[in-house]
Parts: structure tokens; C-alpha cells; sequence
């Protein structure tokens, strides 16, 4: 594909700082990369689509039980407004967290097992440290990079995907090890973890119409520190804009690059967190989902997104202070704040200029990614 390149994690240990290589230089000139030969056996990913179709082909109100709560949980339908486009985008999603979950799990009569199925599957992504491996929540950057010998052997670590992942990345950068990891997942016991994994369905366009600002998902960069995208086979329409120090405001004006969908692959991006961590020195980068087009199926598409996140009061900062140390609940609080104005205003000028074009039920509900008190 072009623009996003493929990395497989076969013989993973083996491999190791080959992939790291590969992994950065995605993350450096790209932002996007897609995983193969991933250790998520792809029957496990079946499973995890079929679980979201159950849930979305509930009647609304039996979906409404569980609304988009002020912490980053729950259902929304046609509302998350994004500052790049002003309208809603066409889809609804379903949210769900390791931790600070009261009332939010669908009820095993609407979806049987739904709790425990989705956790396994989040657990397959990002599992909870175990209890032993306890490092400072606040990371001092100028520590020396700790390889992977010198782990603690007192604290074993799950190795779920992610970990592997963004273990890479902090050696990659020559930090220790275990910065992004300790801090974006919590022990045991932490009801601190921000990480967010996400159910898409955005809606068939049999027989609809849109104007000219209409997207399933408009264009965004992550708030987070890495998101991994599972999609199922030919429900295309991701686009990724590289290069976002060159281009303007949300990417507008340049080149897109459509993302294959293939329910065997990852696809990886980037988020604002990791970049700011890193400095600058890895990308996060705009993507969009667009609509059906020409002769394509204008079916449904089910997409689910894993957002690592930067847990509350992780200090985010870069090895060379390009900016000052913030927070991950802080971080979020921010982005939210910007995104919420831009996004009012964007609507409202949208709104003046055509009527028509803002639909009726567009309305500002936090984004996927949103502030925490613990
Ligand atoms: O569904 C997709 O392909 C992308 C979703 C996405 O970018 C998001 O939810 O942040
Ligand atoms: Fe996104």
C-alpha cells in the first residue's frame, strides 16, 4: 500500500532490532504503519467484530442504557463533531475501558458475555501489568536506555501486543524501556489507566444523500500515544495524510493515501502524546474515513480502535524538554478544551455560510478521548 508501509513481527525476538528499525523509520516519515504476523490470532478478531455487530444491531434505546458517560465510556450515535469538517461524523461507537466501568458493561441479556468477551480481547491488546511490576509513574528522561536484559526479573511483564510495541519505540528513542508501557498501563488494583477501546460502526449509505462536508469519520490526528485499527476485509475508506509539519490546518490540501483493510493486519498510528514525547521525533498524523464512492458497496463498516493512552499523572516529556513535562490527564483536558472550541466554531461558521449542510443533530459530546479525574 502506498505511503503506509508493512511490518511483520515474525520471529519477533529474533528479529527484534530489525523491527525497531522498521518501526521507527514508519513512525518517522509516516506516522501509520500496518503490523503482520501479529500474535492476535485473527479467529479472536473475528470473534471481536461479531461482538460488535451484536451490540450495534440493538435497538437504540437498548444501547442508550449505556450512554457516552463524562469519562470516556459508553455509546454515541451521529455525534462526535470533528474541528476539521464541522458536521457530525456518520457513525456510532461504543467505548469501553479497563477500569471506571459502573453501569457501562451492556447487560449479559442484551449481549450474552459481552464484558468478558471484551475484556479478553482488550486484554490480547493491552493487559494490566502484573502486580509486581511496579515502576515510578513519574519517568525521569534522563535515565539510561535499559535494554531488555536488565528488566527486573522480579517483574514479569505480560507481553501483550502493545507492550512489544511501544517497548520498541522507547528503545528506538533511547529511553528506558518500559516509559511508554508503565506509562500507559496501569497494575492492578490502578483505577488510573485512560486507554480506550473502541467499537465503529458507521452506518450503510444505501439510499442517503450528503452534501459536500459529510465524512463517516472526518479528518483527525489521535490525542493518544499509539492506536491500533482492526478492519475487516474490503470495508476500505481510511485515508492518512502524511507529512502533517508540511501541510496546513487538519491536513487539508495534500495528498491522501487510502489504507487497505485487511482483518489480518493492524493498522498502526501514531498519536499527539507519543509525538510530544518523542520530541517531535515520531509523527502523529491526520487520517480520515470517507464515504462510499462510484461503484463501491455502500454497505456498513465496522472498524475497532485500541487507543493507548498515557495514564493520569504520567508526566509526558521529551528527552530534550522540547516542551514542558504535562501530564496525561492534563494532556487530554487540553486537547479536549481546543478541540471543543474549534469545533464550535468551525459549526458555526459552517452553520452561517449553509444551513443545510450542518446536520440537525449535530451537537458537541466529547471526543473518544476525554479528561479523567481519577
Ligand atoms: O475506523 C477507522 O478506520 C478509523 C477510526 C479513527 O480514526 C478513530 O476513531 O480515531
Ligand atoms: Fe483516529
Amino acid at each position: 500500500m502506498p505511503g503506509v508501509p508493512t511490518i511483520s513481527l515474525h520471529d519477533f525476538d529474533a528479529r527484534r532490532d530489525e523491527i525497531i528499525q522498521q518501526l521507527m523509520d514508519a513512525a518517522t516519515n509516516v506516522g501509520f504503519f500496518a503490523l503482520s504476523n501479529h500474535s492476535i490470532p485473527l479467529s479472536d478478531v473475528q470473534s471481536a467484530f461479531s461482538l460488535s455487530r451484536e451490540f450495534f444491531a440493538l435497538e437504540d434505546e437498548t444501547k442508550a442504557k449505556t450512554p457516552l458517560n463524562g469519562k470516556n465510556a459508553g455509546w454515541e450515535k451521529n455525534t462526535q463533531v470533528r474541528p476539521s469538517t464541522g458536521t457530525a461524523d456518520q457513525k456510532e461507537s461504543m467505548q469501553l475501558q479497563f477500569s471506571r466501568m459502573e453501569g457501562l458493561w451492556p447487560s449479559d441479556e442484551d449481549v450474552p458475555g459481552f464484558r468478558s468477551r471484551a475484556e479478553k480481547f482488550m486484554g490480547q491488546i493491552q493487559a494490566l501489568l502484573d502486580h509486581k511490576y511496579t515502576f515510578p509513574t513519574n519517568h525521569t528522561p534522563s535515565q539510561p536506555p535499559r535494554g531488555l536484559k536488565d528488566r527486573p526479573s522480579a517483574a514479569p511483564l505480560f507481553f501483550c501486543l502493545s507492550v512489544k510495541v511501544m517497548e520498541c519505540f522507547a528503545e528506538g528513542l533511547g529511553l528506558p524501556l518500559d516509559t511508554f508501557t508503565t506509562g500507559t498501563v496501569s497494575p492492578p488494583g490502578f483505577a488510573d489507566s485512560q486507554s480506550t477501546f473502541r467499537l465503529l460502526h458507521y452506518h450503510s449509505t444505501e439510499n442517503k444523500i450528503f452534501g459536500p462536508n459529510f465524512w463517516r469519520a472526518g479528518a483527525h490526528a489521535d490525542f493518544d500515544v499509539l492506536t491500533m485499527l482492526f478492519q475487516r476485509d474490503g470495508e476500505g475508506g481510511l485515508e492518512v495524510c502524511p507529512g502533517r509539519k508540511v501541510v496546513g490546518d487538519f491536513g487539508m490540501g495534500t495528498e491522501w493515501f487510502p489504507v487497505e483493510a485487511r482483518m489480518d493486519q493492524i493498522v498502526c498510528n501514531i498519536g499527539d502524546q507519543l509525538m510530544r514525547w518523542s520530541d517531535d521525533r515520531l509523527k502523529s498524523t491526520y487520517h480520515r474515513v470517507r464515504l462510499p464512492e462510484g461503484s463501491e458497496s455502500r454497505g456498513p463498516r465496522y472498524s475497532i480502535a485500541f487507543f493507548n493512552q498515557a495514564r493520569t499523572d504520567v508526566v509526558i516529556q521529551g528527552p530534550q524538554k522540547k516542551y514542558p513535562p504535562v501530564t496525561g490527564g492534563e494532556f487530554i483536558a487540553q486537547a479536549l478544551a481546543r478541540n471543543r472550541m474549534q469545533s464550535a466554531e468551525v459549526a458555526q461558521a459552517a452553520a452561517k455560510l449553509d444551513a443545510d449542510r450542518v446536520a440537525s443533530e449535530v451537537h458537541f459530546v466529547p471526543t473518544h478521548l476525554q479528561a479523567v479525574t481519577a
